[in-house]
This record gives C-alpha cells, structure tokens and sequence, in this order.
C-alpha cells in the first residue's frame, strides 16, 4: 500500500510537468485508480483505458522516463519533451544515437507555399507543437527539424520556410534563407512531402511555380502530395478534381480513377522521376515546359487531411514509419528538434504578435530575453522584454487594461509546458525602442523633398524623417 501511495504522489507531481502523459491504467489497483480520479489526475493528464494492464512497476518506471505505455506494456511513442537549458539542449544533440538491433530512419522534407499549413503538420506529427504556426505568411523563417523516434523507426522531419521568389525576398526585405533553406532541405531528404492548401481557391488549381522547380530539380527523390485543409472544403467532391490537376492526372504511374491517359509526349516533357543526378538550376527550355505544367505526374502517393487534426495526420505518419529504410539513426531517441530552447520559445511569442497585432507591426517588434531559469522545483521562469518603435505600437501590443499582453503571455506559457513538459512562468513587459546613438543629419533646404522637413535621423538601419 505504501508503495501504492508514493506512485501516486510521484504520478501526481509527475502530472504537473508532464501535462500531456497518455497511460494505460485499467485493472490497476482500484485504490489506485480512486486516489487518481480524486487527485484530479486521470482525465486531466492521463487517459485510462481499457485496454490494458499495467504493473506498479512498468507504471512507474514509464512516468519516470516519461514515456507512454502501450496495451501490451511495450514502451511505445510518446513524444520527447524539450531540454529548457541550451547546453542540456546542445549536448542532446551531440550524444551518441541510442541505435536499436536495426534500425530504420527516413527524411522527410516538407515543403509547400507560404500557409500551406507546414508546420502545423510537422508538429501534429511530433505530437508537441515546437514550431510556430501563424495565418501570416513566412512565419517559418529558417529551416528546422523535428525528430520522431517510434520503436527501431527514426523519422526526421525538416520544417522549411515557405517556398518564395527573389524578387519577394528583396521586395519585402526577407532573409534569403528563405531562398536557400528549402532547396537545401529536399535535397537531403529520402522523401518529399508537397503540401497545398486546398481551401485557398486562388491557388489550389495548381502547384505553386516554386515548388515546381523544387521538383524537377530533384526528380529522383520519392514525392507524395498532402492536400491540406479538407475541413474547410464545402465541396469534397473537388479533392478529386483537384487531385487530377496537381497530380497530371498520374499517381504512382497510375491513371487516376476517372481522368484520360495522359499521352507518352506529356508525360515526357518533365523531367524522369528516376534520374539520379540533382541539379543546381534548370535549363531556359526546362523552365519554359515547367511554367505551362500544373501538377506533377511522378507523386507516389497522396493524402487529404486537416494538418490541425491529429486523426487526419495518424495514417500519413504510418506511412512515414513503413516507408523507412534499414540505416543509423541520426539522433538520440530523446531528441525532438535541434531548435534551441530560447528560440523555440521567441518564435512561439512572434508567432502570438503575428496573430494579434495588425498589419506590419509585428514585424517591427523585437524581442530581448531578460531571465532565463530553472527553479530548484523544475519550473522555469522566464521574462522577455518586447522592443517596439512607436507609442501606438505599444499600446496595442499592452491592449486594453493590459489585456493582449496578458493573453499573450498565458497563450504562450501553454505552448511552451507543452514543449518543455513542465511547468512555466512568463512575464513579457513592452517598452518603447528609443533611437540610440542617432546622428543628426542637417539637409540643405534645396535639397528636401518634403516642405515640412528639415532633417533626417538616420540608426544604422533606418532612415526616420522628422517633421518640424
Ligand atoms: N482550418 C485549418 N487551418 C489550418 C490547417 N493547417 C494549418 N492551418 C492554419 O493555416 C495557417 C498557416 O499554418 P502554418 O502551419 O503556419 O503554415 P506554414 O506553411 O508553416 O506557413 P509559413 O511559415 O508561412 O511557410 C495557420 O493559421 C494554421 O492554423 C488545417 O488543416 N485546417
């Protein structure tokens, strides 16, 4: 009995940092079972199911190493959760691949148009969100990975920026990771994932240009197509018109159901899904065939799903494991991304100011990270200074009685319990950015654009225009 009551408190302190925790308790002891409804724990963290007996033992030593347990009292996946300090985070990454008899590892690229909605998928398929997801274009502005160990079965998932021009980048001055990243991404992987979103009707009639080229400029590497979104698609009969259109009509070299062969010309105009070599760049010709192509014919497989419904994402996740190949891991099994944990948690606060505040200021905020700790308890405590350039910016990002910083600072502590799996204090405070070391610059009056303006105050990035 006494061991029966310290697994309970252990369960219930457990409870706290691992919100999340799946379990299967049926047939434990009904005293247990009793303490833990009372506790207020199963229902809250842990699912009890049916299924499934599990020993005091297999029960404690799985809450201990924070894994779930399977019916059969196999350990089974349960996502990793998020070293809080960067050099646990750092070392992780570093430690040697805890490799199974035989392993298998596949590597996903996921890459798509801007809100295709890449990585809510990826962090449905994590099981923890650590990527930030937002309705604002390039919220994703660098590639990342995200690693899900199921059993011998390593999946690496690459997160990539949204595939754009760079003729976007310079006009909206992005970064040209951006460019870069995904290209770099495919080129690594064993397989392409090409997300679309089918809700938006000004785009879904057809691949995005840049994916495209991404395509053909690595035809040999396997593609499968996710047609996202389905669950704001009014009409489901069009995911097969749809399917038609981005597929050319062919998947997996077959006619899909319903549609004309395509004839040996067409098809052969793009480039052969089975040549080895990937390219640099594509010929003037190679380019000119691909601007009048809508889909691409050499997709193995296609899936239609809500990336924000983890019921939808479970069979393109077994896909993932049964499509991996014998070979080394390349993480250790508690690894769940190489993101460190500061811009895990700066990118889930910019992903909250791009969806709260309007237009272009959350672009203009900047973020100073002020406290950063451990607890001796396991919490941590963080404080995060926001930098904005105008009083009205400031006073939106406050929001009425303080209640938009306030909202922000709870929607992200959630976030981030949910990646760390403990618990978190977040304090963000908002100040006014003053122009520091500005220099003065005196124009002559000849040479002002402006009637109103006589000087200029120039910071090292921008040019501001005082108006006297
Ligand atoms: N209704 C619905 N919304 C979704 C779905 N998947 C993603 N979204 C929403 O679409 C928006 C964009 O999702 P992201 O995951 O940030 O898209 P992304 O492709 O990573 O975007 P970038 O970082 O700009 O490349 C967010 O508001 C998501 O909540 C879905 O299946 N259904």
């Amino acid at each position: 009995m006494k061991m029966a009551l310290r697994m309970c408190e252990s369960l219930l302190r457990r409870s706290l940092r691992f919100p999340s925790l799946s379990v299967t308790l049926e047939n434990a002891s009904p005293r247990l079972r009793t303490v833990l409804h009372a506790g207020g724990v199963v229902g809250r963290g842990l699912h009890a199911s049916s299924a499934a007996w599990v020993s005091s033992r297999e029960l404690l030593d799985g809450l201990l190493k924070g894994r779930a347990l399977l019916p059969d009292g196999a350990p089974g996946h349960c996502p990793a959760a998020l070293p809080p300090d960067r050099v646990d985070q750092f070392s992780l990454l570093l430690k040697e691949p805890d490799q199974p008899e035989s392993p298998k590892c596949l590597k996903v690229a996921i890459i798509g148009a801007p809100n295709a909605g890449k990585s809510t998928l990826t962090n449905q398929l994590l099981g923890r969100k650590v990527f930030p997801v937002s309705k604002k274009v390039h919220t994703t502005r660098s590639s990342a990975l995200g690693v899900i160990t199921d059993d011998d079965t390593q999946i690496i998932l690459l997160d990539t920026p949204g595939l754009t021009t760079p003729s976007k980048v310079k006009r909206h001055q992005l970064e040209r990771s951006l460019l870069v990243d995904p290209l770099k991404s495919l080129k690594e992987a064993d397989l392409v994932v090409v997300m679309v979103d089918v809700s938006d009707r000004w785009t879904h009639n057809r691949l995005d240009f840049e994916v495209l080229k991404c395509l053909a400029l690595c035809p040999h590497i396997p593609a499968i197509l996710v047609l996202n979104k389905v669950d704001l698609l009014k009409n489901k009969t069009l995911l097969l018109d749809l399917t038609t259109k981005l597929t050319e009509g062919v998947v997996n070299g077959k006619r899909v159901h319903g549609t004309p062969r395509p004839s040996q010309k067409e098809v052969a105009e793009f480039p052969a899904a089975a040549e080895p070599q990937t390219k640099s760049t594509l010929s003037r010709e190679q380019l000119r065939a691909l601007k009048d192509c809508k889909g691409w014919p050499h997709f193995r497989d296609v899936f239609m799903l809500s990336a924000t419904d983890g019921e939808d994402v479970e069979p393109l996740r077994r896909y993932l494991l049964v499509s991996a190949k014998p070979g080394p891991w390349q993480y250790h099994s508690e690894v769940l991304t190489d993101q460190n944990p500061e811009d895990v948690c700066t990118n889930m606060v910019r992903e909250k100011l791009l969806e709260y505040l309007p237009q272009e200021v959350p672009y203009t905020v900047t973020q100073h990270i002020e406290l950063w700790r451990e607890t001796e308890d396991g919490m941590l405590e963080i404080c995060i200074k926001l930098h904005v350039k105008k009083d009205s910016h400031k006073k939106m990002a406050i929001g009425p009685g303080g209640m938009l910083v306030t909202r922000l600072a709870r929607e992200v502590s959630e976030d981030l319990m949910n990646a760390f799996q403990r618990e978190v204090r977040l304090r963000i405070s908002i100040s006014l950015k003053r122009l520091s070391g500005a220099v003065l610059l005196r124009l002559p009056e000849s040479s002002l654009q402006y009637p109103r303006a006589t000087a200029f105050l120039m910071d090292p990035t921008h040019l501001h225009m005082v108006m006297t």
